[in-house]
């Protein structure tokens, strides 16, 4: 389990702006979207792309809902997680207060998606975020909108107490 010494430890290191292009670190070892660590996991790989975030996904059977098509929920956690690389750029942690996903067409078990998501509008704490989802041939498949809150550091004691 990773623990929140740990996961401080490294925060300098991850929440400044990094280069284009470049594979973005992971939350932390465990964290259920992006964790390496977490065999219940997404895995989610990201890179910087502008001003924004972009990955290549494919879901898998752990993640299904209806036969061989993705649980909306588990394409809402990714989504959630994506969002979670803006706060690199950002500079700042945050958390998710609001997430809305538009569900455009099923989300198919073994096809590779691309991800797109960045920050839309930011308001003191407030960050509004957007992130779409699309397939080979560049069909819309999912969009979503959310509200991030940034918190401090305390925000994130309240797990290991
Ligand atoms: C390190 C990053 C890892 C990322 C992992 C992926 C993301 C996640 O999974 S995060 C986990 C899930 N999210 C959570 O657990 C968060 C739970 N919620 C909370 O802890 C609190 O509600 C928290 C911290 C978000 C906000 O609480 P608090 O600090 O009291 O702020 P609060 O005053 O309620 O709201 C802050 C501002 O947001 C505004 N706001 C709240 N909800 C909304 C909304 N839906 N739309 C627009 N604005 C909103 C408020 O009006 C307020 O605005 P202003 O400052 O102008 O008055």
């Amino acid at each position: 389990m990773t623990d929140l010494k740990s996961m401080l430890a490294t925060w300098a290191e991850k929440f400044r702006p990094h280069a284009e292009g470049v594979d973005l670190p992971p939350h932390h070892e465990q964290c259920l979207g992006c964790g390496p660590d977490n065999p219940h996991g997404h895995h989610l790989q990201v890179r910087r792309y502008g001003d924004g975030v972009v990955a290549e996904h494919t879901f898998d059977n752990r993640h299904v809902g209806a036969p061989g098509i993705a649980h909306g929920g588990a394409v809402a956690t990714v989504i959630d997680d994506l969002y979670g690389f803006l706060l690199y750029l950002v500079g700042a942690p945050a958390v998710t207060r609001q997430l809305t996903v538009d569900y455009r067409a099923p989300v198919m078990i073994g096809t590779p998606y691309r991800m797109e998501a960045g920050v839309t509008n930011q308001e003191g704490r407030k960050l509004f975020l957007a992130a779409s989802l699309t397939d080979r041939d560049g069909f819309l498949v999912a969009t979503s909108t959310a509200v991030f809150v940034t918190v401090g550091v305390d925000h994130f004691t309240r797990g290991t107490q």
